[in-house]
């Protein structure tokens, strides 16, 4: 895997008439692992598409050195199409072959329309397909969300392997995190003075 790195410099993001974070910097590294914490609405999502490049920042900028793979809460899988069908999709693109471990525990599913999947079961093949692209670079959403105990550990056990093979990964988070040395971003420390810390309007 080529070395990756991620950095962000003063970023600012403005959604509609707000601005919602202001002096985002960031500079991440092989192995290395980010947590966003904050409130609802306080821009975690909208600071991963940032990073993602699918979002313009209102200031500042993000310099990138490797691939990139996206977890967030669209499920790029085709819903008609069975599990297994929907996952060769993206190894054809990919040019990636399936793994023989099947870490997900999705082999039993792969004749299951993806839009029949469960909530867990959707979110361990979007962890699949996350892990079969090879990308250095890891942007994940709420990556837990959904899953049950196992699963979780088991996502974080994918986590710790693909940053101990030299990857990176910025995690946005409500759940507790098991990961080794990671770093925090506190989003309320970038909120604006005068503007709302959780994201919420007074809509008295
Ligand atoms: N297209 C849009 N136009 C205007 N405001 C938007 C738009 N999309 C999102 N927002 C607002 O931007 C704010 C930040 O949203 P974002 O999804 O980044 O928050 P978050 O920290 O990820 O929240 P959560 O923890 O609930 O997932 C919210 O107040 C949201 O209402």
């Amino acid at each position: 895997m080529t070395a990756p790195r991620l950095v962000a410099r003063d970023l600012a993001c403005r959604r509609g008439d707000r601005v919602l974070f202001r002096g985002v910097q960031l500079d991440l590294g092989p192995g290395e692992a980010l947590h966003l914490a904050g409130a609802n609405g306080i821009g975690k999502s909208s600071l991963i598409r940032i990073l993602a490049g699918l979002m313009r920042p209102f200031a500042g900028t993000v310099e990138r050195d490797g691939a990139l793979a996206l977890v967030d809460e669209r499920l790029a899988l085709d819903g008609h199409l069975p599990l297994g069908r929907a996952l060769a999709f993206w190894h054809a693109i990919d040019r990636t072959a399936p793994g023989a471990d099947d870490p997900f525990g999705l082999a039993d599913l792969a004749d299951v329309p993806v839009r029949y999947l469960s909530t867990g079961q959707k979110k361990r093949a979007a962890l699949a397909r996350l892990a079969a692209a090879q990308a250095p670079i890891w942007l994940l959403d709420e990556p837990l969300n959904g899953l049950d105990t196992a699963w979780a550990g088991q996502a974080q056990a994918g986590i710790e392997a693909h940053r101990a093979a030299g990857g990176l990964v910025v995690i946005a988070s409500h759940q507790p995190l098991a990961l080794a040395g990671l770093r925090t971003l506190a989003m309320a420390d970038h909120v604006p003075a005068g503007e709302a810390a959780n994201g919420e309007e007074d809509w008295a």
